[in-house]
């Protein structure tokens, strides 16, 4: 019962104790003592922060100075030669074309669909951060790419507020192509934060200001196949389930298509979420199987292939790149005006995820067998077991909602999509000469 009584004692809010016994008294005194030699330490930490030498912030942690490279990348901006630069970039030269923000431009993917809009007319400003979770000098050389096709990319991070309000002051988006992200799927053991930063606060950030924005554009943003996770179903369908995710990498992709739903139901945002599969192609990401086999083949060095529990198959739907283009434009070309203002919503907006998919998985060792033959050099293969890094050990894309509602119709199988590919990495490396990371 005492016990009781003690607990009862206890102020929920510091402050609100006000008993006055003798007992208490001396409590109090001896809280003074005890409050101003904390203030002093307070004093103190504040003192030693405020004074702190900038070369000490160096030594932060390698996540924590990574997010920092990343969110401070933004080079200056503003000015009456940058507007104008981002103007011309996003002047529209065909009857009814559109004009697209598009992030990640840089990218692979993102330098791809920022060249095919330029080249039917469309006006085209990218985004990109340019940050090195490999090679950058490959961003370049893809940003000279589009510099020559006249898409001006702003370098900048999505998660500068005062980068994105300038842009969108600037101009009038009617579509944004959202692509800039933190791919990769093992890498989210390593540097976890990047992926939140990017995927989460990033896309909060970007739809912040598209919902703000007077008129709102319409968004197309790049989900993965990898949300379906532990889905054993076959062939992976939209209506499938997707809250089995096996690495942040998709958790965070699959938090993105909720916050979709949030951003469309609340402020009318017209939001399509494209699931891609394994997309591959020249100019391609040296983070990504097929391209750091078929460098490591040439140099001679060993490849790791993965198989699962009991000799099982490790297959992955391949896709290539100008077949995804294709579904990114037609996603583009369907999307519905959002029909929000200034922040609120005025009627229901649509809301659309596709699978984006080649509709026939290739085992690992069989794209292995066709780079041989396409290198003319025979790999050194060490087969070992799928890691626990997040590898799921099928993919297998049922497309026909896409095929339905974007006309999307992938016509590219492995071997000719790889053919091209090698011929671009050889061009690129070899005939130029570069050292591929
Ligand atoms: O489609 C997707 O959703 C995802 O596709 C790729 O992810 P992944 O399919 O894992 O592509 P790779 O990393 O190139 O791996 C391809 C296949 O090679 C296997 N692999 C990978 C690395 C390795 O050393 N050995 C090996 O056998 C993987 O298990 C996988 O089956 C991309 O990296 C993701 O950004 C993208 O979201």
């Amino acid at each position: 019962m005492s016990s009781m009584k003690h607990i009862d004692n206890i102020p929920s809010t510091p402050g609100k104790f006000k008993e006055k016994s003798n007992y208490h008294r001396l409590r109090l005194n001896f809280s003074v003592a005890k409050l101003t030699f904390w203030s002093f330490v307070f004093l103190g930490l504040i003192f030693v922060c405020f004074f702190r030498s900038p070369s000490s912030s160096s030594s932060s942690s390698p996540a924590s100075s990574d997010l920092s490279r990343r969110s401070l990348r933004t080079s200056s901006y503003d000015g009456p030669a940058w507007e104008k630069r981002i103007k011309a970039s996003a002047k529209i030269r065909s009857r009814n074309g559109i004009s697209v923000l598009v992030t990640g431009a840089a990218g692979f993917v993102g330098t791809h669909v920022s060249s095919a809009l330029k080249r039917r007319g469309d006006g085209v400003v990218g985004l990109d951060n340019f940050n090195d979770y490999y090679d950058p000098s490959l961003k370049r050389a893809r940003q000279t790419l589009l510099e020559n096709a006249g898409v001006y990319i702003v370098e900048g991070d999505i998660n500068d507020a005062t980068l994105l309000k300038k842009l969108l002051d600037v101009v009038q988006f009617s579509h944004v192509m959202h692509l800039a992200a933190q791919a990769g799927v093992r890498y989210a053991m390593e540097n976890p934060s990047s992926y939140v930063h990017s995927n989460i606060a990033g896309l909060v950030n970007l739809l912040e200001f598209c919902k703000n924005a007077n008129p709102q554009p319409s968004i197309v943003w790049a989900s993965s196949s990898s949300v379906y996770g532990l889905n054993t179903k076959v062939p992976f369908s939209e209506s499938d389930r997707t809250d089995q995710p096996a690495s942040l990498y998709a958790a965070t992709k699959k938090a993105g298509e909720e916050i979709a739903h949030t951003y469309n139901h609340i402020y009318g945002l017209s939001l399509t979420g494209l699931r891609f599969f394994t997309v591959y192609g020249p100019w391609g990401r040296p983070d990504m199987a097929y391209f750091f086999f078929t460098r490591d083949i040439l140099k001679g060095k060993s490849i790791s292939i993965f198989e699962g529990a009991n000799h099982g198959t490790v297959a992955r739907d391949f896709t290539y790149i100008d077949d995804i283009v294709k579904g990114c434009l037609g996603a583009l070309d369907t999307a519905e005006k959002s029909t929000g203002s200034g922040g609120k919503k005025k009627g229901p907006a649509q809301l659309r995820v596709f699978n984006l998919g080649n509709t026939s998985p290739v085992p690992v060792s069989d794209l292995v067998t066709i780079l041989e033959r396409l290198l003319k050099v025979k790999a050194k293969r060490a087969v070992m077991k799928l890691p626990r890094n997040g590898d799921v050990q099928f993919t297998h894309a049922n497309i026909s909602v896409a095929q339905r509602e974007l006309g999307y119709k992938p016509t590219t199988d492995l071997q000719t999509g790889l053919k091209k590919f090698v011929r671009w990495y050889l061009s690129y490396y070899v005939d130029g000469k570069k050292s591929a990371q």
